[in-house]
């Protein structure tokens, strides 16, 4: 008997893409890196903790290119995640549902997640 293809259910190459469902998987993405982070924080006041040559070193390896990198990435997955928490919020007041606001929302939560991550850098890390 000829086995007929079972149904499958949509999935990420079917769908058309679009700036909410991207903003939505950013933000379940960021949640997850925000663990990540957290640690990090968590290891440099650690560090701090146990004496000047661990925190000495933990600082070495966080100046490094690398460590910056990630400290860059961090900063705007914070952002992100928190305006991303903050657009949940409007929705849960029935704010910003309509079609049109949906995606100005969604935009809006890129461009200014990486803005104020520009901002911080370039006034405490750059700069300061
Ligand atoms: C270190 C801090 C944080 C961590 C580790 C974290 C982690 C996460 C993760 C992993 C998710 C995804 C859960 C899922 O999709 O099943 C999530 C969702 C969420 N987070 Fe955070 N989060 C943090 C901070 C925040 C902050 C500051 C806000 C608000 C300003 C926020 C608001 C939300 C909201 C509203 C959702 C649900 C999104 C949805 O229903 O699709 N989070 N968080």
């Amino acid at each position: 008997m000829a086995v007929r293809p079972r149904p499958l259910s949509p999935h990420l190459q079917i769908y058309r893409w679009t700036i909410t469902m991207a903003m939505s998987i950013f933000h379940r993405a960021t949640g997850i890196a925000l663990y990540a982070g957290t640690l990090l924080l968590v290891i440099w006041l650690a560090a701090a903790a146990i004496g000047e040559g661990a925190f000495a070193s933990v600082n070495a390896l966080y100046g490094s290119w690398f460590g910056q990198l990630v400290l860059f990435g961090y900063t705007w997955a914070l952002f992100h995640h928190m305006l991303g928490g903050l657009r949940h919020f409007l929705w849960d007041n029935i704010i910003g549902m309509e079609p049109g606001e949906r995606e100005k929302l969604a935009w809006a939560n890129l461009i200014v997640s990486i803005v104020l991550t520009l901002l911080v850098w370039l006034i405490f890390v750059w700069v300061g």
